[in-house]
């Protein structure tokens, strides 16, 4: 369904992008067991778009979104969300940032099975002691297509109108930025595209930043561009790609990895 264009993600202030990583380093282990898993990363989010993180495996994908979403602790380097240093934060100022400023949607779902749509959607502002806004949380309901199904508990829904209830719960409390981590992973393709439709509209219409790590060139695809990442470095990215541009750059990456 169309949003209402007079109905705006609020609360974010217009300048600068939603988050940036500068110098970023993130480095595991020590010794034989070292691991280098970002190397000196630097990028923006801008506000307002929709970007994908490609890369192969073990690439540093998720490594990057857990240090820019405040789940991971960084290395060296900075990561910020708005103007908010992430690595000057005590774990409870995390926590809060967390709660209040970012929006998550996971591979798996993760909702809890003995709440309903509704109840799983409404959650994060129940923990943080805030009332939704009646007419926001219609928007998003409706914007995901779940109006029918609030009182359904997950193991009554499909895998697609659960990934909804968790796009849905991401959006409620109208986030600075969305972390999306392979969020058609575990859904058919017409499901997946379903979601993927969701989180577009939801920039375009909505007015939200969603930055989402995909393996999948159909699902990079729609997003507003792609940077890819391969050894913890940032090598390349594409704007308004077409699929066969992201799989072609992909392919590179496996040219590559054969000779290298
Ligand atoms: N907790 C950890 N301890 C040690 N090494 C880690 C840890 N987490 C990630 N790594 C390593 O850091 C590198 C980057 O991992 P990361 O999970 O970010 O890659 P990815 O691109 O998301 O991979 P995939 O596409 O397979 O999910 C890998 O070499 C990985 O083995």
């Amino acid at each position: 369904m169309p949003m209402q264009a007079a109905v705006s993600a609020p609360g974010r202030s217009p300048a600068g992008p939603a988050a940036r990583a500068e110098g970023l380093s993130k480095i595991y282990g020590a010794g034989e067991t070292r691991v280098v898993a970002l190397d000196s990363v630097s990028v923006e989010f801008a506000r307002g778009r929709f970007t994908a993180i490609m890369g192969p495996s073990g690439s540093g994908k998720s490594t990057l979104m857990h240090c820019m979403a405040g789940l991971d602790t960084v290395s060296a380097g900075s990561a910020r969300i708005g103007e908010r240093e992430l690595s000057g934060l005590t774990d409870r100022q995390l926590t809060r940032l967390r709660r209040d400023s970012v929006g998550f949607v996971f591979q798996s779902f993760h909702l809890l099975p003995t709440l309903t749509a509704l109840e799983n959607i409404t959650l994060p502002l129940a923990l943080a002691g805030r009332r939704p806004d009646e007419r926001w949380l219609e928007t998003v309901v409706a914007t995901v297509g779940l109006s029918a199904r609030l009182r359904h508990r997950p193991a009554q829904l499909s895998g697609g109108q659960q990934q909804r209830v968790a796009v849905a719960r991401a959006l409620v409390s109208r986030p600075e930025i969305v972390f999306a981590d392979e969020p058609t992973g575990n859904l058919d393709s017409r499901s997946g595209s379903e979601i993927l439709g969701f989180l577009r509209e939801s920039v375009r219409e909505l007015g939200h930043t969603v930055v989402m790590v995909t393996h999948d060139p159909v699902a990079a695809a729609r997003a507003d561009r792609v940077v890819f990442l391969a050894d913890g470095r940032i090598t390349d990215e594409l704007h308004a790609p077409a699929p066969e541009d992201v799989l072609e750059r992909m392919r590179r990456f496996d040219a590559g990895a054969r000779t290298g």
